[in-house]
């Protein structure tokens, strides 16, 4: 059973946008600001960066974030998301213990788990206290060729527990409608936002496959 409130969370549906690997702070930011006002939660995720440059550039999001009313989350790293003062983190298989991030973040931090394609998994993030659990891959993904492949009936079979559901992995406005039918709260997107032609008019994309369900998309005072 779930031990975590299954009332709307406030961060609600929507694009879960997720930074590229990007050194340059500068570009960085001025490609999330563009679309963040369409953003529901923003994670912070950079695989090459050193530490130092990602605590510089984690703290630069947060600030955006702040002024935007969109929670942050840190990929991986739960000491970097407490340093920061970040809305909470996300962790994969091989990023820590769940019970030791919330307890170091706290009752009201987000901490999303990856389930990858393994229902169990899910079960054991929402016994342990998840906020979110996290399916994929959907699609081929650029940004990550060899990650496992999960079908979309993972979604629709997880409802039961209670938990925002977020699919991730090669998402893009042309296939995401039927993971949203699916039943996916928030879909995560890196390429599908920031390799796509007018990322602007993609990340709009995304969020009108909310919209469009009939479905609140809770970060709309925003924009
Ligand atoms: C929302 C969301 N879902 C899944 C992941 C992947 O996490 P993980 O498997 O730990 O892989 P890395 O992102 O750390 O390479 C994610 N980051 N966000
Ligand atoms: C970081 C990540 N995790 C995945 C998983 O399946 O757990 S897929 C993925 C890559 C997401 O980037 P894009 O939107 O460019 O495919
Ligand atoms: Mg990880």
């Amino acid at each position: 059973m779930p031990v975590r409130s299954t009332a709307a969370p406030s961060w609600g549906r929507g694009l879960y946008l997720i930074t590229p690997d990007d050194a340059d702070t500068p570009r960085l930011l001025a490609q999330v600001a563009a679309v963040l006002p369409q953003a529901a939660l923003l994670q912070y995720r950079n695989k090459l960066a050193a530490p130092g440059l990602q605590r510089v550039q984690a703290e630069a999001l947060a600030g955006l974030c702040r002024d935007h009313g969109v929670p942050l989350v840190i990929n991986d790293d739960a000491a970097l998301a407490q340093a920061i003062g970040a809305a909470g983190v996300h962790l994969g298989e091989h990023d820590g213990d769940l019970a030791a991030a919330r307890a170091m973040l706290g009752d009201e931090a987000i901490i999303g788990v990856s389930c990858y394609d393994d229902p169990a998994r899910a079960r054991a993030g929402a016994e342990a206290g998840a906020s979110y659990i996290a399916f994929g891959a959907f699609f081929p993904s650029g940004t990550k060729p060899n990650a496992r492949r999960a079908a979309p009936g993972l979604l629709r079979d997880s409802a039961g527990l209670g938990l925002p559901r977020v699919a991730i992995g090669g998402i893009t406005p042309d296939n995401a409608r039927g993971l949203v039918e699916a039943g996916a709260d928030l879909l995560a997107v890196i390429g599908g936002v920031f390799d796509a032609p007018d990322p602007v008019a993609a990340a709009r994309a995304f969020r009108a496959c909310f919209d469009q369900d009939g479905f609140e998309q809770a970060r709309f005072d925003h924009v």
